[in-house]
C-alpha cells in the first residue's frame, strides 16, 4: 500500500485526502484511471491474484517433506511435533496427490490418527480415521484404527464391524489371524451404544452452540431519533435479563492473530484434527460442517468402492455405507460460501487488511444473491447502513480509496471476471468500507479458561498462580445487519454476546416501553471519564457521543479522575483542568437550556437526588456554589495544587508499573508489598478516594499480596478495590461480577470457605445478568470455582 501510495502525484492526494461523500465519483475514478495506467500497480496486484506467486496454494512437495518430518517425530515418540507437521501437511496437501498407493491425504488423516490415539485423544482420533475412510474405503488400517478405538471408548458394535472390514481387506493370513484375535478380544456388544459419527450436515455447525430463543413476548421497533439516526427502541415493556435479539452475521471475518487459533467459520477454538480448506492453505475448520457451511466442498473420493464388500454380510456392508457414503449430503441453499471467492491460492485475503476482506465477503455474497449489479452501483441501497465518510480523517481517506481499488481488481482477477472495474464500483466501495468502519463488531471470546484458570483447594496456595482474571480475546469481525441498528451509550441497558459467529443481545436492567435499548461501543461511565469516552468515540466511530452520561453530570465522571481536597477534613473533589472544562460545559449546557428562574435550583436537586449520598460529600451543599472550575474543590472551595499532586501520583504509578514486571516473573514477595503499599499511601493522600487509579492500584497490590501468600492483605486490597468500582460503576456491574472472581479465589484459598460462597453467590447474579444461562458456558471456570466453593463449604460445617 505504501508503494501505491508513493505513485499518486500531490495535487491527486490532496484531493483524496479532503474528498467528500459528493466527490468520490470523480476523486475515485481519477486515482482508477492513475493506477490502471501504471505497471506499478499491475505488478502489485499481480502478485496478491497469482496462485503461483502467493503462498497460499496447495503443494505437494511440501506436504510429503511435511509427512516425512511428522513421521520422524512419531518414530522417536515426539507426538505433539508431529501432530503438529502432519496437520501443516494436511492443509498443503492437494486433494488428488497419491502418496505410494495411497491418496495423500488419507494417509495423513490416518498419521495424524495414530499421534492422536497416543496422545489420548480418541473422540479427535476416531474423527480422524472417518476422515481417512471417506477418502479411501478401503484402507485396511483406517478400518483397525477405528475398530481400536471404537473398543476404548466402548462402541463395542461398531469396533466389531470395523475389525471385520479390516480382516475382509487383509491379504495375508497372519494378518487376518491377528484380526482374528482382536476380534475376540471386543466385549460382548449386545446393548452398547454405536460411535457418534462425525456428523457433517451444515445445520449441525459451530461447535454445537446454538442460539437460544428470543423472549416470545419482546418486542423492539426502529425508529428515527434526532441525535443519533436510527436506533432500536422497546415496543413493550422488556424484564432484565431477556433475550431481545438474536442474529447470525451478514458476513464475518476472523481475526488475522486467531487464523491459526481459530476455526475460520464458527469462530470457536480449532480441535487437535481441525479440517483443511480443500482448495487452499489458508483455511481452517473445526469440523466438516464448518467447512461445508463455509462454502467448501468436504474432502471425499469420488468413486464409490462399495462393491468391494459384496461378498460381506449385509449389516456390516450397511455399517461401510455409513461411515463412507459415495455422496456427501448437502444443499447449496444451507452453504455459505463466504470463503469460495477467496480460495484457490490467491494471497489477496491473506495480505489485505479484514475490513476490505469483509467488505470482499458482503460484496461477493450480494453478487451470488443477485442482488448487487456488476457495478456494485446498487450496493448502498441494498445495505441501508450509516457512515461517516466525511468525518474520517485524511489518511483513512486515502486508504479506502487504494483499498477499493485494489480490492475490486482482486475479485473482477481471481474470482468474479464479470465484476467491472470501474469508478461506481469503486465508489461504492468506499462506502462500503466506511460502513464497515462504524457498523462492523468485533466478535470476542473470553480467553481459554484452561490459559489462567487454577482453582485453589480450600487452605492452599501451593500454586504460584496469579489471581484469576478475565481476559477476552478478539477472534473476528462481522456485520450484523439489524444488530448494526443498536446506537451507543455509555451507559448503556443491553449487553451483547456471541455463541459461535452468533449475535446474543440481552437486557441487563428493567426497559420500560418506548425506551432506547442502547449498548456500549467501548467506553462506558466508570471506565473512563467523559472526555475520554467522547475523544475514542471520535477516533473510532466518528461521532461525538450524545448520550445522557455525556451531556448530564454525573458522580462518576467527577471522581474517576478527580483530586481530593488540600483540607483533610473534606470530602470534596478537585478537578484538572481538562475534566474541569469538559464537566463545567456539561453543567452549563444544562444550566443554560431552559430559562425559567428555577431551573437552577431544579438542576441542583436533580444533581442531588440523582448521586444520594457520594454527591453529597463531594459537591457544596450551597446552590449558588454549583460551579465547577479547574483546582478548586467543588465542596469547599479551597485551592488545590493539582499540578503538583499530578507529579507526586506519576512518581508512584512508575513505581507500581514496575510491580507488573515483578509480578510476571514470579518475583512477587514481602518487601514488593511494603513498597506497593507506600505508592498506595501516595495516591489516597493527592487523588479523591473514588479516584479509579486507587482502584487500579488496590487490584495490583493485592495480585502481589496473593503471590506473597499474605492472603488476609490479599483480600483486604480486593475489597477495596471493588469498593472504589461500586462507586465508578454500580453494584451489579459485570466489572464488579468479574472482581467478585478474583476475591473469591483469594477467599477460597485463605480456607474462609463461607465468604467464598457468599462472594459466588453475588457474581453468579452479575454474571446472569449479563449472560443468562450462557454465563457458565462461556465462562468454564465459572461451575469449577462455584464448586470449590460448595466442596469447601460442606466440608468446613
Ligand atoms: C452502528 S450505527 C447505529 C445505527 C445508526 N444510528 C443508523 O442510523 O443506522 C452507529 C452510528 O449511529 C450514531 N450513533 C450511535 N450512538 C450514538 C450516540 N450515543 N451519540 C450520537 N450518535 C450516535 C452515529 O452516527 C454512529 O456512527
Amino acid at each position: 500500500m505504501e508503494k501505491l501510495k508513493s505513485l499518486i502525484p500531490e495535487d491527486l492526494l490532496q484531493t483524496v485526502k479532503s474528498s467528500s461523500v459528493d466527490d468520490l465519483p470523480s476523486s475515485s475514478s481519477s486515482l482508477l484511471r492513475l493506477f490502471l495506467g501504471l505497471p506499478q500497480f499491475h505488478q502489485a496486484v499481480s502478485e496478491l491474484t497469482d496462485p503461483d506467486l502467493g503462498c497460499c496454494g496447495k503443494n505437494e512437495e511440501t506436504s510429503l517433506d511435511l509427512k516425512r518430518r511428522g513421521n520422524l517425530s512419531f518414530r522417536s515418540r515426539d507426538f505433539h511435533d508431529a501432530l503438529r507437521f502432519y496437520s501443516k501437511a494436511l492443509r498443503v496437501a492437494p486433494p488428488d496427490a497419491i502418496d505410494g498407493d495411497k491418496s495423500l491425504l488419507a494417509s495423513l488423516f490416518l498419521n495424524r490418527a495414530n499421534v492422536l490415539h497416543n496422545l489420548g485423544l480418541y473422540k479427535e482420533s476416531l474423527r480422524d480415521c472417518h476422515r481417512a475412510l471417506r477418502i479411501d474405503p478401503c484402507y485396511a488400517k483406517a478400518w483397525y484404527r477405528r475398530g481400536k478405538l471404537n473398543t476404548l471408548l466402548g462402541n463395542y458394535k461398531d469396533a466389531f464391524h470395523d475389525i471385520t472390514v479390516s480382516m475382509s481387506l487383509e491379504s495375508s493370513l497372519a494378518g487376518k489371524k491377528q484380526l482374528q484375535n482382536e476380534l475376540k478380544a471386543i466385549p460382548e456388544y449386545q446393548n452398547t451404544q454405536t460411535s457418534e459419527h462425525d456428523d457433517c450436515h451444515p445445520s449441525n455447525y459451530a461447535g454445537g452452540d446454538h442460539l437460544p430463543s428470543v423472549q416470545t413476548k419482546v418486542k423492539l421497533r426502529c425508529v428515527s431519533t434526532k441525535d443519533k439516526g436510527r436506533g432500536m427502541v422497546s415496543d413493550c415493556d422488556i424484564e432484565q435479563e431477556s433475550v431481545i435479539h438474536i442474529e447470525e452475521p451478514f458476513s464475518v471475518v476472523i481475526s488475522k492473530s486467531c487464523r491459526e487459533t481459530h476455526c475460520h467459520f464458527c469462530l470457536n477454538e480449532l480441535p487437535a484434527d481441525a479440517v483443511p480448506c480443500p482448495s487452499c492453505s489458508r483455511s481452517v475448520y473445526c469440523s466438516e460442517s464448518c467447512q461445508i457451511q463455509s462454502g467448501e466442498m468436504m474432502l471425499t473420493s469420488e468413486r464409490d468402492k462399495h462393491h468391494i464388500f459384496h461378498n460381506l454380510p449385509d449389516d456390516i456392508v450397511e455399517h461401510i455405507k455409513g461411515i463412507t457414503p459415495a455422496d456427501v449430503y448437502y444443499s447449496e441453499n444451507e452453504c455459505i460460501q463466504e470463503h469460495q471467492h477467496e480460495c484457490r491460492g490467491a494471497n489477496w485475503p491473506a495480505v489485505l487488511p479484514s475490513d476490505a476482506v469483509l467488505a470482499g465477503r458482503v460484496i461477493m455474497k450480494l453478487i451470488n444473491q443477485g442482488k448487487a449489479v456488476m457495478d456494485l452501483s446498487n450496493l448502498q441501497e441494498i445495505l441501508e447502513l450509516s457512515h461517516s465518510y466525511s468525518m474520517m480523517n485524511p489518511e483513512s481517506k486515502l486508504e479506502m480509496h487504494l483499498l477499493s481499488i485494489v480490492l475490486i481488481w482482486c475479485l473482477s482477477k481471481s474470482s468474479c471476471p464479470d465484476l467491472s472495474v470501474c469508478e461506481a464500483a469503486v465508489t461504492q466501495t468506499i462506502i462500503l468500507l466506511a460502513q464497515i468502519k462504524v457498523n462492523s463488531i468485533a466478535v470476542v471470546r473470553m480467553k481459554s479458561s484452561g490459559d489462567f484458570l487454577k482453582c485453589i483447594p480450600s487452605g492452599n496456595v501451593s500454586a504460584k498462580e496469579q489471581i484469576q482474571s478475565l481476559e477476552q480475546i478478539r477472534v473476528g469481525q462481522a456485520l450484523y445487519k439489524t444488530g448494526s441498528l443498536f446506537n451507543h451509550s455509555c451507559k448503556p441497558n443491553i449487553h451483547l454476546y456471541f455463541l459461535s459467529r452468533g449475535l446474543v443481545v440481552r437486557t441487563t436492567e428493567f426497559v420500560p416501553l418506548g425506551s432506547p435499548l442502547e449498548l456500549s461501543y467501548g467506553p462506558e461511565v466508570g471506565k473512563w471519564d467523559c472526555k475520554n469516552r467522547i475523544r475514542f468515540l471520535e477516533e473510532e466511530y466518528f461521532f461525538h457521543c450524545r448520550c445522557r452520561c455525556c451531556s448530564q453530570i454525573n458522580i462518576s465522571d467527577l471522581v474517576i479522575n478527580g483530586y481530593c481536597c488540600v483540607n483533610t477534613n473534606c470530602t470534596g473533589v478537585v478537578l484538572d483542568s481538562n475534566v474541569a472544562t469538559c464537566e463545567s460545559s456539561k453543567l452549563n449546557n444544562f444550566l443554560t437550556a431552559p430559562k425559567s428562574l428555577d431551573h437552577h435550583i431544579k438542576v441542583w436537586e436533580k444533581v442531588h437526588t440523582d448521586v444520594g449520598e457520594v454527591a453529597s460529600s463531594l459537591l457544596s451543599k450551597h446552590r449558588d456554589s454549583l460551579h465547577i472550575e479547574p483546582d478548586i474543590c467543588l465542596k469547599c472551595g479551597s485551592r488545590c495544587d493539582v499540578k503538583n499532586s499530578h507529579a507526586a501520583v506519576n512518581k508512584a504509578w512508575n513505581h507500581l508499573r514496575r510491580v507488573d514486571e515483578l509480578i510476571n516473573s514470579g518475583q512477587a514477595n514481602v518487601s514488593v508489598i511494603s513498597d506497593c503499599l507506600r505508592s498506595i499511601a501516595v495516591l489516597r493522600t493527592f487523588l479523591h478516594m473514588y479516584n479509579k487509579d486507587i482502584a487500579d492500584a488496590e487490584d495490583k497490590v493485592a495480585q502481589v499480596c496473593y503471590l506473597a501468600e499474605e492472603l488476609l492483605d490479599a483480600r483486604k486490597h480486593c475489597e477495596a478495590s471493588i469498593k472504589i468500582l461500586k462507586r465508578l460503576y454500580e453494584d451489579e456491574h459485570v466489572v464488579i461480577g468479574n472482581e467478585m472472581v478474583k476475591l473469591a479465589s483469594i477467599q477460597l484459598a485463605s480456607g474462609d470457605s463461607s465468604g467464598a460462597w457468599n462472594t459466588t453467590k453475588k457474581f453468579s447474579k452479575i454474571f446472569s445478568k449479563y449472560y443468562g444461562s450462557h454465563a457458565e458456558t462461556l465462562f468454564s471456570y465459572l461451575p469449577c470455582l462455584k464448586q470449590e466453593a460448595a466442596k469447601a463449604l460442606n466440608l468446613s460445617s
